[in-house]
């Protein structure tokens, strides 16, 4: 038997992999992302010994395999995890390598694997200080002070956001908790990063930033409009109010118009539809291009650059309703709300926006979410909002 077809063969499950690598990239002070794409069976992780700092108006298209890790602020670089060991698991085991880095990364592992006796959990690096927002009370008054401006006319949306500390559970095992997270959330993109740059996240976000499939198809969507989601719903007889009807409209305006910026008029647009994400439902619409039909090979990088941050996250108009939440917000959101993502994985672009995602401290996470704010907003069922949005991740991080 040759050296690959030991390891493929082998009874180790994907956690005691996954687990062994994020380890290794700890201790040897690399960075690692894990993450699954939506409605795919595959797991994938990345090794990146040294990642890099990339400028807003970084071209996609001619970075390396790798995973970006973008804040929400667009001034401050984005972290780059270009790829120098990566593996794909799927129905819980190692799978046989199907390209070049594959095949390096297994015989790799399979040589790290002899001096190994047991798995241990996995450890992860943390950030010495970071921010949280002030105190619940002040989110109310926070969405009232926007309400306020868009009655003044200083812009038509803005989404507010606000912070939850949780005690992680005694022996919390990142590893159990990113697979209960594929287990609960098959439509979401399921990501863990660990950098020393970064700290650590862990997310289940269900809206797509950019996407570019094979060079070929350009998609991107506008998602805003949240209710609970209740098992068995019928969403084709999901009822939205008017408010919620035009703050997806909002989002989907703001799509159009950085369409119009580069003169671009040939898009898809389907939607708006209810979908469901985790214990939510969103309105949503998706839009499509065929980049060779236009023959715009770098509308991924451009239009990232154009639509980060979106009214789904921001406001509109962008400017006005960033300053405002700069200004009066009180924290830092960091990687809230920024994007993330795999870049050339399988020749796939496929980039997030980063929601329902927490920060884990040594024994705490910070937990982070917004509401979308219009002119008929009611702040405690914002409030609410934000807590089932919450929701998403403490259901499963709790149980860990
Ligand atoms: C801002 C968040 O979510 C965004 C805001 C939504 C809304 O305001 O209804 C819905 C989906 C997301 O686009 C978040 O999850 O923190």
């Amino acid at each position: 038997m040759n050296k690959v077809a030991s390891v493929s063969t082998s009874v180790i499950h994907e956690t005691d992999y996954i687990a062994y690598l994020i380890n290794h990239a700890v201790e040897n002070q690399f960075s690692v992302a894990v993450w699954r794409l939506p409605n795919d069976s595959r797991k994938h992780l990345i090794i990146s010994r040294s990642p890099q700092l990339l400028k807003r108006n970084a071209a996609l298209e001619e970075l390396a395999q790798g995973f970006i890790f973008a804040p929400f602020d667009r001034n401050s670089d984005s972290v780059y995890l270009p790829a120098d060991y990566k593996f794909t698991f799927t129905d819980g085991a190692l799978r046989a390598p199907e390209e070049p880095i594959e095949t390096t990364s297994y015989t790799w592992l399979e040589e790290q694997l002899r001096t190994v006796a047991s798995f241990k959990t996995a450890k992860f690096y943390t950030v010495k200080k970071t921010e949280t927002s002030a105190a619940a009370a002040s989110y109310t008054e926070l969405v009232m002070h926007g309400v306020q401006q868009i009655e003044k006319g200083t812009f038509e949306k803005v989404v507010p956001s606000r912070t939850k500390m949780i005690d992680l559970p005694l022996g919390f095992d990142i590893v159990q908790s990113f697979q209960n997270l594929c287990d609960a959330y098959p439509n979401a993109l399921i990501s863990f990063v660990s950098s020393p740059e970064t700290g650590s996240w862990l997310g289940a976000t269900p809206e797509v930033l950019v996407s570019v499939e094979d060079k070929a198809i350009f998609r991107t969507v506008a998602l805003a409009g949240t209710q609970p989601y209740n098992t068995g719903v019928n969403l084709r007889s999901v009822a939205w109010t008017q408010k919620e009807i035009e703050e997806q409209a909002l989002v989907e305006r703001y799509v159009i118009s950085c369409f119009k910026k580069i003169r671009v008029r040939e898009y898809d647009e389907h939607g708006p539809k209810t979908v469901v994400a985790g214990n939510l439902m969103h309105l949503k619409s998706d839009f499509t291009v065929d980049m060779k039909a236009i023959n715009f090979p770098q509308l991924g990088s451009v239009m990232l650059q154009l639509l980060h941050p979106t009214s789904a996250v921001c406001g509109m108009p962008l400017e006005p309703a960033l300053e405002f939440l700069q200004k009066n917000e009180g924290y830092n959101r960091q990687f809230y709300a920024g994007f993330l993502g795999p870049v050339h994985v399988n020749n796939n672009i496929n980039i997030f926006v980063n929601l329902r995602c927490t920060q884990l401290l040594d024994s705490k996470a910070i937990l982070y979410a917004g509401a979308g704010v219009t002119i008929d907003s009611i702040p405690e069922n914002e409030w609410n909002e934000t807590e089932i949005k919450f929701n998403t991740l403490l259901n499963v991080i709790s149980k860990a």
